[in-house]
Formats: C-alpha cells, sequence, structure tokens
C-alpha cells in the first residue's frame, strides 16, 4: 500500500455477521493494517470461518461496519485485491484439469470476457506455481495430487490475483505435519514479500514464526486480540480465561496478557453461553 492509502486493508466496527436473521458472531472490532499476518484462533463453531466469510460477503452482515482498504465492503469492487483460500476444500476427484489450469483461473479476475492468458498472466501463474512449491508439478492432473498439495494448489490459485491480502481458512486441515511445514514454508515467503495475511487456524505453532498478531473468537466474540509475542507470553491464559468460565458482562479480568482489547460481551438471540457451549 502506498503511503497515500493510508486505510487498513481490514477495518471491522462492531460488525455481526450470521445466517439469514440469525446472528452468530457480533460485536467484532478488528483492524489488520498491511504486512500484518493475524491468526484467528478459537474453538470448533466459535465463528471463525463466519467472520471470514463475513469479510467476503458470503455470510449475512446483520450489523455494524466493514471495510476493505478503506472502502465499505459492499462498495468495493477491486475483488481482485482480495485472494481467498476456502476451509477444508480440496479439488474434486472428478475434476480433470492440469495442476496449471487450476492456478490460471485465479487470472480470470485480471482478464477481459474469454481473453487468453496473456504474457503477464502466465508469468504469474508460473511464479505462484514456484512460490508454493509446485513448479514442477505443473502438468500433473489435479485429482492425482496429495490433500496437502491441493491445498497448495488453491493458494496458488488465490497468488494468481495478486491479491494485496489473503484470507485462508485453516490452510492446515488435514494436512500432516510435514505438509504443515512445507505450507508454513510458503507463508513464510509470502509474508517476507509483504503479503497481509488473515489465517484461520488450530495450528498455531506451525505457524509461529510468521504470526505477527492474534485474535481470539468464542462463542461468536472477539475474547482477546494482541500482538504475537503478547499471546505467547502466556497462551494457557489468553485461551483458557477465556474460553472456560466467562459470563456475560464478567470479562474484566487481570490473568492474560493485556492484548490489544477484550471485548466485552452482549446479546445474541441465542441461548445463554453456557448452555450455548453445551450444544
Ligand atoms: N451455512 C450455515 N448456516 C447456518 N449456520 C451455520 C452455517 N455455517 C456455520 N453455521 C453455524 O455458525 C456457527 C459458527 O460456525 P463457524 O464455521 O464460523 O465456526 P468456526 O469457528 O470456523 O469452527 P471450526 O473451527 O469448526 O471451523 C456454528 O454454530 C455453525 O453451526
Amino acid at each position: 500500500m502506498s503511503p497515500t492509502d493510508p486505510a487498513p486493508v481490514l477495518r471491522l466496527r462492531d460488525a455481526a455477521f450470521g445466517y439469514g436473521d440469525r446472528p452468530v458472531v457480533a460485536h467484532v472490532d478488528l483492524t489488520v493494517s498491511p504486512g500484518e499476518v493475524v491468526a484467528v484462533l478459537g474453538p470448533n463453531g466459535s465463528g471463525k470461518s463466519t467472520i471470514v466469510r463475513g469479510v467476503l460477503g458470503l455470510t449475512d452482515h446483520l450489523g455494524g461496519d466493514v471495510e476493505l482498504f478503506g472502502v465499505p465492503r459492499r462498495e468495493f469492487r477491486q475483488h481482485t485485491r482480495v485472494g481467498y483460500v476456502p476451509q477444508r476444500h480440496t479439488l474434486s476427484a472428478s475434476v480433470r484439469a492440469t495442476v496449471r489450469e487450476i492456478v490460471a483461473t485465479g487470472r480470470l479476475g485480471h482478464q477481459g470476457l474469454l481473453a487468453r492468458l496473456s504474457r503477464t498472466d502466465k508469468q504469474v501463474v508460473d511464479r505462484a506455481l514456484d512460490t508454493v512449491g509446485l513448479a514442477d508439478r505443473w502438468a500433473a492432473d489435479v485429482s492425482t495430487l496429495s490433500g496437502g498439495q491441493q491445498r497448495r494448489v488453491l493458494i496458488a490459485r488465490a497468488l494468481a490475483s495478486e491479491p494485496d491480502v489473503l484470507l485462508m481458512d485453516e490452510p492446515t486441515a488435514g494436512v500432516d505435519a510435514a505438509n504443515q511445514h512445507v505450507l508454513a514454508d510458503v507463508l513464510d515467503r509470502l509474508a517476507a514479500g509483504g503479503t497481509t495475511m488473515l489465517l484461520v487456524t488450530h495450528e498455531l505453532e506451525a505457524f509461529r514464526d510468521v504470526v505477527t498478531h492474534v485474535v481470539v473468537v468464542d462463542l461468536g466474540r472477539v475474547t482477546w486480540q494482541g500482538p504475537a509475542a503478547e499471546f505467547h507470553r502466556d497462551p494457557g491464559a489468553v485461551l483458557h480465561e477465556h474460553h472456560s468460565h466467562h459470563h456475560d458482562g464478567e470479562d474484566e479480568h487481570h490473568g492474560p496478557p493485556a492484548g490489544r482489547a477484550v471485548v466485552p460481551s452482549g446479546p445474541l438471540d441465542r441461548a445463554p453461553r453456557r448452555e450455548a457451549r453445551r450444544a
């Protein structure tokens, strides 16, 4: 982002997202600045994907403000600036396409209707394949790749649109430890190149070196956020404190590291928190 473009990459203010008219997450305040790599942590079902998908307009925006590069999401049209790697998606075994063909679909937003790939398009595709370590597999049928390799194909497809921010929903889901390290290396390379990232993950350890900020989500609320260094000072305190014994209106505490903010909880149209947790 140029110095004349000071807006954060992403800004949510009191945002609520859900399905139909049912909010699943609410009161989300979150700012992602250029170059940050933000990990979104939290238990299953806490609302992490709902937030990420809400930013993309894939879940219903039920309140508050969402801005991308300073532009309200509803008015935002520069879609190629935002890359997305969806959750748990591998490519269907019925897809008959090569690795390179799939990655090349990431260029569609840059092409005119029915346009052929330009030389620049091809270079960008090759660079994306190189970044994820699949340059030598470009001609392979995607259905012959492992789950971890297919995740890398999807990351390369997102990179091929040359996004300024990459949203990734559990990029390591279903990926073994060795391949998690390969993916972590991919993220390291992207971060070194200045790509801003928002990353939902259950495997923070794999990305420890690259993550600059941590956001903790629990029961549809952001319960803690701050620099990764602060989180790592006492992750147990942050996670345990918030995941185990907070009640509505009782978020004040002195245990975990301070972080940027602890967002007070407010009403959601569902069961009280403890009941919701058991549900
Ligand atoms: N398409 C949908 N329609 C209705 N409710 C949904 C839908 N997708 C998710 N939910 C609900 O929203 C809540 C939050 O789900 P979400 O997928 O955002 O959680 P998550 O924190 O990403 O979980 P996980 O770690 O398991 O991926 C859950 O109660 C879930 O059942």
